[in-house]
């Protein structure tokens, strides 16, 4: 089976949260691959035990570490608890993060009722014996005005009929893996 990539990032405030998020979630995330800004993921590895591929610190180029790696079709799911509370100097750099983790249509929880969302389909998707209920794996074709070239149409495997049957929108597609270096 697949093992998912999912990035987590924290802003100071909501490390705390985080931790404590990783832990209630520790079997599930043990089978997946996990990365991390460099200060979010020490913290997790030392609380938890989880094991976490950890990238430089947030305001010193983490961010668009992650952010690379999602636009090179690296990351499946992006963990980022953001504070909409407090400035923070690489304020660019998280835009940029929640830019292109948007565009490529990669699963993005920013806070915790929705990471508890995203895990709870991950969680589905493995124990069910019907797998076109969450695709996992099936990139939605992206359709922005003007862009088809940058985005050529990407087939789902969902079959239609099932995704009609079901009224499941490309959008419940996980892990839409991207063109990589389409810009
Ligand atoms: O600043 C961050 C995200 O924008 C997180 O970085 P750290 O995990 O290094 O604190």
């Amino acid at each position: 089976m697949h093992r998912h990539k999912i990035a987590l990032v924290a802003h100071d405030n909501l490390k705390p949260a985080l931790i404590q998020w990783s832990k209630a979630n520790y079997p599930i995330l043990a089978e997946c691959a996990l990365f991390a800004t460099g200060t979010t993921g020490r913290l997790i590895t030392e609380q938890t035990g989880l094991e976490v591929t950890c990238l430089l610190s947030g305001p010193l180029g983490g961010d668009q570490q992650i952010g690379a790696r999602i636009s090179e079709g690296l990351i499946d799911i992006l963990i980022f608890f953001w504070d909409p509370m407090t400035p923070v100097p690489h304020d660019a750099d998280v835009k940029a993060l929640l830019r292109i983790a948007t565009l490529l249509n990669i699963p993005m929880a920013n806070n915790q009722s929705t990471a508890d969302c995203v895990l709870a389909m991950l969680r589905l998707s493995k124990i069910d014996t019907q797998p076109w209920i969450v695709n996992f794996n099936a990139p939605p074709p992206l359709n922005y005005t003007g862009k088809a070239k940058q985005f050529p149409n990407r087939s789902s495997s969902l079959p239609l009929a099932a995704r009609n049957k079901y009224q499941i929108p490309p959008i419940m597609s996980i892990n839409a893996a991207p063109q990589p270096n389409v810009y």
